[in-house]
């Protein structure tokens, strides 16, 4: 793929930095300025001093340039503290202001692309190469004082040497104080300068192959270090003994050999900058020092021309290294906006109709869905409607495509081919919230974060607790609720609190339950929500189901057939298509039916030898 220019990634990264630090980008100005002036300063009242003590002796303005350098160096100091400080805490916490930036970016992706190898691998190298060598956005917000503070020292420097020149035209007496003269130290100072450029560029490309050597090393140390701390891994990393094999992806996946190599060329190429600096200052002492014997300039300016000669290299040579920095950084950055810039298919392909008042009716027609990248359809050639105050039981056998049903319906993919209507309006043209809010979903993998209990209920921050407290007690939560402390304010898990209470899997599954019925919306989809209840607390709520749903639509999958028989209807699906649908009294009467076998297999276990 093409990387886009540097400049125009230079704008939108710089963008994004000042969305998520906003005054970062002018106290990175402030300091920059004031760490670049202030040794110059000083440099500048320090030749006035100097000149006056070999000159007129002036003790007036020998004490004023004093107190000016004094005054000015106290206010630069005490002003970079104020801005640095600010700094600092910009710096702390800009990385997670950027994760939580790339979080949401996540947040906001369609459920498909969320399944997308692709995408999650584009993030995790986003990830690495953020976390693990400061690149991208992270990159740009540390590099901004690294590049201001040449730039100003180079300006600086120009405006104490711009004297130089003047007193050049007008002691002309031989070679050394010749305009000729000037320019052969000028074209020194230049000649170092595309030493110091392929010195860089050199770095660069080592800098680049040790990043990029083992492309997944990064994303290996990142899963690994989060798998290995991950709590639901401690059971199988103990039982299955994974830490070896851990340990073994670990080894493999190291690039140490090119950052030794990196490591290397950099301390060479240290040591021969230190070199040619050194040689160059020893030639601008001597150059400005001649000159200063042939009386060209006071001796004061002596140390304000060798300290601005020398600072500008400095400068230069830091602005070529910071240059390269930059542009082995643009493909990073780039990486950052393909993230940014995946297509937003959720609202790309949600109409603007609102949801209809009144009876809801589903229909699928013709409906085939195939996974991406998958050869085979998961669901194929299905048609079924489903009215509004129905129970629909799906049942079949594992991987026959009853989750995936769920997922079309819920518009967490869309069908490869056929339509799904509500109303006999295909799905894709009502507005996206609105939809998402007629479904109240237990899915089997379901998540409860570790907020307070009466947060998780509500999924939101505040909550009315009188409505949170009966959808746990319907769900089968009262008695433990009337245990808990701190009632619906208990926090769930210990990440936030250390009070926090850990809940049994059947617990937090009652949890989940008494989410989806907060939440009222017209259509309950339970995907196996009983699995991990005890016998009682889940006949409990079968023999309630009617009462816990109401007037409301449940469509309603599990393995279990026994909980299916208060359905008025069952669909069974296998191989991803629906073979037979009728109550259970009907489906067990044709004996020769998918229903019927199931349903004997699992009888059998519950007849009395
Ligand atoms: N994200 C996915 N990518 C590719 N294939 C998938 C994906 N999810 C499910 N499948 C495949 O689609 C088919 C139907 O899966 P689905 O989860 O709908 O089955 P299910 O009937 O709900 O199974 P179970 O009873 O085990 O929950 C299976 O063959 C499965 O391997």
């Amino acid at each position: 793929m093409k990387t886009r220019s540097i400049w125009h990634n230079l704008l939108r990264g710089y963008g994004i930095v000042n969305r998520l630090t906003p005054t970062y980008i002018p106290l990175a100005f402030v300091t920059s300025f004031i760490k670049a002036v202030q040794p110059f300063a000083v440099l500048f009242f320090s030749a006035r001093i100097i000149n006056e003590l070999a000159g007129a002796r002036d003790t007036g303005r020998i004490v004023l340039y004093a107190a000016l350098a004094v005054g000015i160096g106290f206010i630069l100091k005490a002003l970079n503290a104020v801005a640095t400080r600010r700094i600092a805490t910009l710096n702390s916490t800009l990385w997670a202001r950027f994760y939580f930036f790339l979080g949401n970016r996540y947040m906001q992706l369609n459920y498909d692309q969320i399944e997308d190898a692709a995408n999650n691998e584009l993030l995790a190298d986003i990830e690495a190469k953020t976390n693990g060598n400061g690149l991208g956005i992270l990159r740009l917000h540390w590099g901004l004082p690294e590049l201001l503070q040449p730039l100003f020292e180079l300006g600086a420097s120009i405006a104490l040497v711009a004297g130089m020149f003047a007193a050049a035209s007008s002691h002309e007496q031989n070679f050394v104080t010749s305009p000729l003269a000037t320019g052969l130290l000028f074209m020194l100072v230049l000649l170092i300068l595309p030493f110091t450029y392929a010195i860089k560029k050199r770095e660069q490309r080592i800098l680049q192959q040790a990043i990029e050597v083992n492309p997944k090393a990064n994303t290996y140390i990142h899963f690994f270090g989060d798998y290995m701390q991950a709590k639901n891994a401690a059971k199988d990393i103990r039982l299955y003994r994974q830490a070896p094999a851990i340990e073994e992806h670990y080894r493999k996946s190291d690039g140490l050999s090119y950052w030794y190599k990196f490591f290397d060329l950099l301390g060479k190429n240290n040591a021969l900058a230190a070199a040619m600096n050194a040689a160059l200052a020893g030639s601008v002492y001597l150059f400005i020092g001649l000159r200063a014997l042939y009386g060209m300039y006071p001796v004061g300016s002596v140390v304000q021309y060798i300290g601005a000669v020398t600072g500008a290299v400095g400068a230069l040579a830091a602005l070529i290294g910071v240059l390269g920095n930059y542009m082995t950084n643009n493909r990073y950055l780039d990486l950052v906006f393909r993230y940014l810039d995946l297509p937003d298919n959720m609202r790309k392909t949600g109409g603007d109709r609102q949801i209809p008042q009144g009876e809801l009716a589903f229909e699928f027609r013709d409906v085939s869905f195939k996974y991406p990248g998958a050869d085979r359809y998961a669901i194929e050639r299905l048609n079924m409607k489903l009215h509004v105050g129905q129970r629909l039981a799906i049942v079949g056998m594992n991987g026959s495509g009853k989750t995936t049903l769920i997922k079309l319906l819920c518009r967490l993919y869309e069908p490869t081919e056929g339509m799904i209507t509500l109303n006999g309006v295909d799905i894709r043209e009502y507005d996206h919230a609105s939809y998402m809010r007629i479904f109240s979903v237990v899915f089997q993998d379901f998540m409860l974060y570790s907020f307070s209990l009466g947060q998780n209920v509500a999924a939101s921050e505040s909550y009315d607790a009188k409505l949170a407290e009966e959808c746990l007690a319907t769900a089968g939560f009262g008695e433990k609720l009337k245990e808990m402390q701190n009632g619906l304010q208990s926090y769930l898990h210990k990440d936030f609190s250390d009070d926090g209470v850990e809940i049994s899997g059947g617990e937090a599954q009652k949890v989940a339950l008494a989410r989806a019925l907060y939440k009222n919306a017209p259509f309950v989809v339970l995907d196996e929500p009983t699995a991990a209840l005890d016998p009682i607390a889940e006949f409990e709520i079968y023999s309630r189901f009617h009462e816990i749903i109401g007037g409301k639509t449940a469509i309603f999958v599990s393995h279990r057939l026994s909980s299916c028989r208060f359905c008025h209807d069952i669909a069974v699906f296998h191989e991803g298509r629906l073979i037979q649908r009728g109550s259970h009294d009907e489906l067990v009467g044709d004996r020769g039916g998918k229903y019927a076998e199931l349903w004997n297999a699992q009888a059998q276990y519950y007849v009395s030898a």
